[in-house]
Parts: structure tokens; C-alpha cells; sequence
């Protein structure tokens, strides 16, 4: 193997030349990790297609599916799981929790919801419904970690007949895929078989009128804004000062919509602050530097060689972002002059960038948009963990652990009806 093979750069012009929509730089081997199995053959989707042409005739599809446009029929049950989630808390006033489980049930049945048009259950069980997070948790960790050697996966769980040896030798080991793939599986036959003719509008429903035969299941959100917001004590005042003031305006629903969300800029600024300090997708994007290989800042990257940039590396550049560009200030998306702002959004690296960037954005913008207002209107939340920080892991997702807060009801916190 020759030297340099991995190639990270933490450059912001690199972008539009690697991930841009004309690019020929490819996804690396990495993603074929993530490649699931279905009827016992590899099945390539959205995500980890490397051919252009495959990839194109999976996206394009699904593109209006995915539009905000679209997306604004979902707010039914996405507040159906706002519900749900209020109840609980209301039910827990002035203990404390760990958030992290909370809100993981929470995005987990509202993608299920607007997905298959049922929740799974994660809310009403306070807890894993068939071991999936168990199972997702160590794909992530696989994924990671088996991800920089990934010749090795066809030999570990790219082996579909030693993972058939493992599963009758290890009945209770986690299952990485098995559960989450045999539940999209099971909606899919049942949709085919039962539910063709209901005026069904859920994504599914969607994508099978269209013949689409991407069966994906990424179903990660994250809401940081909630932890950072609260863990900086003047921006935390000055957004819930702006919620309640709407609230008394009569401005707000009682389970909040997104058009009127997006009326509170200084929310907007805290989502996008927290989204730009703690990226939840936080590994390089590997991309393989074509045959013929390119010039990078000043320097000759041989065809074949792995060539990656990250969120967290460009969402911190100080050029950028400024000198504080580590700190958490949501008022920089607030005051900018236009040139800067614009490079700022160039810069974002959150959700990728280019024809392989992030098509779930809006869905997990619309969430995160709808509910650390409703939260914050009906609840002051306080720190409450024993240790200072919260934690975090990161095996291509980063993730967060000991986020515990107090959660205690506002007076009047709820709109009326
Ligand atoms: C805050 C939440 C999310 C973050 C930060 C995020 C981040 C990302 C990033 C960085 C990529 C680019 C990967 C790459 O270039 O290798 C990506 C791709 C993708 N994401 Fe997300 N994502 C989020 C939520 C979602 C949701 C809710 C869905 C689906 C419902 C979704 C579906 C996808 C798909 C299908 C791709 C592959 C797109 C393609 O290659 O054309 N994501 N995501």
C-alpha cells in the first residue's frame, strides 16, 4: 500500500471540489459497511451507492418526498408524539432525568410515524422496542471502527452466513441490522399486501406509488440545542424570553407549528449554533481522489488515495466563524453582514455537502424546530447532572451521554386551546 493513503483536510475551498455536485471524487469502501442484506443479497441504498448513476436513480425520487414542501404534512404526527412526550414530562415535574433516552424514544417513533404512519412504541414503553437502539449502538460502533479496515467486513458481519452461525450460537448477542431491517421489511409487505388502496400519505405510502426501490432506515436526530442552550446562561434567557413573549402575543399553537417556530430568530440562531458546535455525524466523508489524481493546497494527492474533511474540523474554522468559533454564541448567525453569512452557510458542514448531502435535513430540522420551543414554553430546564460536562462517544455519530436536567412545569406554560 502506498503513502499517503488517507488524506484529511481541513481547508473549507476543498469542499466544492471533492462533495460538489460535479465531483468525481466517490464514497470510499467505508460505506459498504452500511450496505444492508435483504432476501440474503447486498442491496445497495441511498446512502452508500457509489455509482452516480445508482445513486441519481435512488435520490432523485424521493427528492419531493423529502422537500420541506412536503414535509409540512407531517406536523400531524410528529405533534402526536409531542403529545405524548409533554404527558411524560408533566408526569416526571421537577425530577430529574437523563434526556438523552427521552429524546431518542421521541425521534425514533416520530420517524416511524411519518415513515410507516404507526409508531413503534418507544414513547408508551419508555424504552427499547425490539432491542433497536441496543442494535443500532453497536452498528454504530462496528461501523466506526470496522469502517478503516473495510476489506475485513466481508469476513465479520458482511459474512451472511457466519452471521447465520453466530445468531444460532448467540441467540441473546445484539443484533447490529437484523431488527431494524426486519421491521422496515415487515411495513413494506404489509403496505403491498393490505394497504394500496387507503389514502395513505405517509413515506412509504410515497415512495412505493413511485416504485422507489430505496428502502433506507436512517432514523438519527439529535437535539443539542436544547443542552447548549442551556449550559450558556444568557443565551438561554433571550430565547426564552422571545418564546414566552410570542406566547403571550398569541402567536404560538398550543403544540407549536413550524411557520410559526420560524418566526423566533433567535431560536433559528440556537439551532443552528448547537448543530455547528456538535455536529451529530462527526467522521470524516471519505471520498477515494480520482485516477488521475488532484491538487490540494499545494500538493499532489496521487488517484486511489482517501481524501476526507469533517464537521467538526469546518464548522470550527476560525477563519470562518471568528476567533470564538469554539464557543457557543448563537448571535453570530445574527449579526453578519451578508458576504460573511454567506460563507458561514458555505462553510456548515453539518449535513454534508453537495448530491450526497443530507436528504433527511428538513426532516430533522422541522423536529428540532417544533420542539425546543414547546418544551421551553412549558418547562424551565435546569442542569441537574452531578458532573460539570456532559459526555460523548463518537463512532460516526457522535453521541451524547449524562445529559441530565430538571424539567419544572412553568406556570401557565401551556397555550390555550
Ligand atoms: C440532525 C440530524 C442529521 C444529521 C446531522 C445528518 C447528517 C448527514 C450527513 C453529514 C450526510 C452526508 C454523508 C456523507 O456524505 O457521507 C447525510 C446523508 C444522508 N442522510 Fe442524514 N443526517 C441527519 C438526519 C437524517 C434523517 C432524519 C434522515 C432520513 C429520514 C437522513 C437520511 C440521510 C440519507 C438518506 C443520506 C444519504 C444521502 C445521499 O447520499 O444522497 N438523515 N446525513
Amino acid at each position: 500500500m502506498k503513502s499517503p493513503f488517507h488524506v484529511s483536510v481541513a481547508d473549507p475551498q476543498v469542499v466544492p471540489l471533492v462533495y460538489g455536485i460535479a465531483s468525481k471524487f466517490r464514497k470510499s469502501g467505508f460505506y459498504s459497511l452500511s450496505v444492508p442484506f435483504y432476501e440474503g443479497k447486498p442491496l445497495d441504498n441511498m446512502f452508500t451507492a457509489v455509482d452516480p448513476g445508482l445513486h441519481r436513480a435512488l435520490r432523485a425520487p424521493t427528492v419531493q418526498v423529502f422537500s420541506m414542501t412536503n414535509l409540512r404534512n407531517y406536523e400531524k404526527p410528529i405533534d402526536e408524539c409531542t403529545e405524548i412526550l409533554m404527558k411524560m414530562l408533566h408526569d416526571v415535574d421537577g425530577q430529574v432525568i437523563d434526556y438523552t433516552e427521552w429524546f431518542q424514544w421521541y425521534a425514533f417513533d416520530v420517524i416511524s410515524s411519518i415513515t410507516f404512519q404507526s409508531r413503534l412504541g418507544f414513547l408508551e414503553k419508555m424504552g427499547d422496542v425490539d432491542e433497536m437502539f441496543e442494535g443500532s449502538s453497536t452498528f454504530a460502533y462496528y461501523f466506526g471502527v470496522l469502517g478503516q479496515l473495510p476489506w475485513l467486513h466481508p469476513y465479520l458481519l458482511g459474512n451472511q452466513l457466519l452471521l447465520k452461525v453466530m445468531t444460532t450460537l448467540f441467540p441473546d448477542a445484539p443484533d447490529p441490522t437484523g431488527k431494524l431491517f426486519t421491521n422496515i421489511e415487515r411495513e413494506i409487505q404489509r403496505y403491498d399486501q393490505e394497504e394500496k388502496l387507503s389514502d395513505r400519505k405517509d413515506f412509504l405510502s410515497q415512495l412505493r406509488a413511485k416504485d422507489d426501490p430505496d428502502r433506507e432506515g436512517h432514523k438519527r436526530d439529535l437535539m443539542n440545542s436544547l443542552s447548549n442552550n442551556i449550559k450558556t446562561p444568557r443565551a438561554y434567557k433571550t430565547l426564552v424570553s422571545d418564546i414566552l413573549e410570542a406566547q403571550q402575543a398569541g402567536r404560538l399553537s398550543s403544540i407549536i407549528k413550524y411557520d410559526e417556530a420560524q418566526k423566533l430568530p433567535f431560536l433559528q440562531a440556537v439551532i443552528k449554533e448547537a448543530l455547528r458546535l456538535h455536529a451529530p455525524t462527526c467522521f470524516p466523508l471519505e471520498r477515494i481522489v480520482p485516477a488521475e489524481g488532484t491538487q490540494i493546497g499545494g500538493y499532489f494527492v496521487p488517484g486511489g488515495c482517501v481524501i476526507s474533511t469533517m464537521a467538526p474540523l469546518m464548522n470550527k474554522n476560525k477563519e470562518v466563524f471568528g476567533a470564538d468559533a469554539e464557543e457557543f454564541r448563537p448571535e453570530r448567525w445574527l449579526n453578519q453582514d451578508s458576504e460573511r453569512l454567506k460563507l458561514m452557510e458555505r462553510t456548515f458542514f453539518t449535513f454534508g455537502h453537495g448530491s450526497r448531502s443530507c436528504i433527511g435535513k428538513n426532516i430533522a430540522l422541522l423536529e428540532i424546530t417544533k420542539l425546543v420551543p414547546q418544551i421551553l414554553r412549558e418547562f424551565d430546564v435546569s442542569w441537574a447532572s452531578p458532573k460539570k460536562e456532559w459526555t460523548t462517544e463518537s463512532y460516526w455519530f457522535c453521541m451524547q451521554k449524562d445529559v441530565v436536567f430538571r424539567f419544572t412545569a412553568r406556570d401557565g406554560g401551556k397555550a390555550e386551546e
